[in-house]
């Protein structure tokens, strides 16, 4: 049974997550190896409690479902009985975590990582119990997108994929078990194969990025949160789609390397709100108007699909 979580790594992700798993009733301990993200992390997890709020998700009873910050790795993981690993997407310094916490936490303990895709094949490579090593790969907003999908590696245990899974479920949240541990998951290949076709439409001068944008999540992103992919197949009919798809699919973008124009943004510092510019503008003001109304939308729209209107 699991109660106490630790959370490494407080970036974006990071505080969300451990905003919506204190909310759940559980005992959370978060940490970051730059002091600077702690203190973000303060003010970004209150941020969230108030989202929890509005999606009226209960508190949980005064003595369970606390988020406690730690100074250092050791007092993070002591006693979890979860640890959910937040750093950034790269092996090594994933691996590092593992390594620095392989002779502190039991061997019971469940190791999870949010990799947006690396097979968790590869990352348990480097851990003692890899049958306990499990993808748990959560979407931002993490507080409040409800689905979260579950990878078990060649050497997790089943009983590791069904615990994590149970632990989702019971806190009113969707796993969605992936079968197979390929590289992106599910989630973020469906993302990739539609950010890979909208860049290299904006990049090809087809559309202006603000009208991508609006083509998109009122074309497609609207219906798409109603009626899902293999459920729109369905209503557009597959006789339709066996016509557009034998001419279309051979002229979509198939690039395998990272487009141009997102190379040359990242090498000038230009990563999107995190830093003030990316295929936008943004000042700290306007980034703090955009960030609440896009919460407010996103409950707003969760309530009616969830038939709370
Ligand atoms: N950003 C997203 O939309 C998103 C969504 C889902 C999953 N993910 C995945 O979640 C993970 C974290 O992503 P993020 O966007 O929160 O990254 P981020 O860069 O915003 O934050 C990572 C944090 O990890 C900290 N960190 C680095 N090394 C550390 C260490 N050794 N010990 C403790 N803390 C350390 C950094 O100081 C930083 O605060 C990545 O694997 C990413 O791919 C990201
Ligand atoms: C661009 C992008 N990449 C990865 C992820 C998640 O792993 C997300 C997301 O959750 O929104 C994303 O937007």
């Amino acid at each position: 049974m699991i109660r106490n979580i630790a959370i490494i790594g407080l970036g974006t992700m990071g505080p969300g997550m451990a905003a919506r798993l204190a909310r759940g009733g559980l005992q959370v301990v978060a940490y970051d190896v730059a002091p600077a993200a702690i203190e973000r992390a303060r003010s970004m997890l209150s941020a969230a409690e108030t989202v929890l709020d509005a999606l009226d998700i209960a508190s949980p009873s005064a003595d369970v479902g606390m988020v406690r910050f730690a100074d250092d790795i050791g007092d993070a993981v002591s006693g979890a009985d979860l640890v959910i690993e937040n750093v950034p997407e790269n092996i090594s310094v994933k691996a590092e975590v593992y390594r620095s916490i392989d002779g502190l936490i039991g061997s019971d303990t469940i190791v999870a990582s949010d990799t947006s895709g690396i097979p968790i094949t590869k990352l348990q490579a480097h851990i003692s119990h890899p049958e306990r090593m499990v993808g748990m790969h959560w979407s931002n907003p993490p507080h409040i997108i409800p689905m979260i999908e579950v990878i078990g590696g060649e050497r997790t245990a089943p009983q590791t994929v069904a615990t994590i899974r149970e632990l989702i479920r019971s806190i009113g949240l969707l796993p969605v078990v992936v079968k197979k541990d390929i590289p992106g998951f599910v989630e973020n290949r469906v993302l990739y194969a539609l950010l890979r076709e909208a860049v290299d439409l904006v990049e090809r001068g087809v559309i202006d990025p603000e009208d991508l944008d609006t083509c998109v999540s009122w074309g497609i992103g609207y219906k798409i949160a109603v009626i899902g992919p293999m459920a729109l197949l369905d209503m557009a009919g597959l006789d339709i789609y066996k016509s557009v798809s034998s001419f279309l699919n051979a002229d979509l973008s198939n690039r395998d390397d990272v487009a141009p124009v997102v190379l040359e943004k990242t090498k000038a510092s230009k990563l999107g709100i995190k830093s003030g510019e990316g295929m936008f503008f943004y000042t700290p003001e306007q980034i703090k108007a955009l960030q609440g109304e896009r919460a407010r939308k996103l409950v707003a729209v969760r309530r009616i699909l969830e038939g709370r209107g």
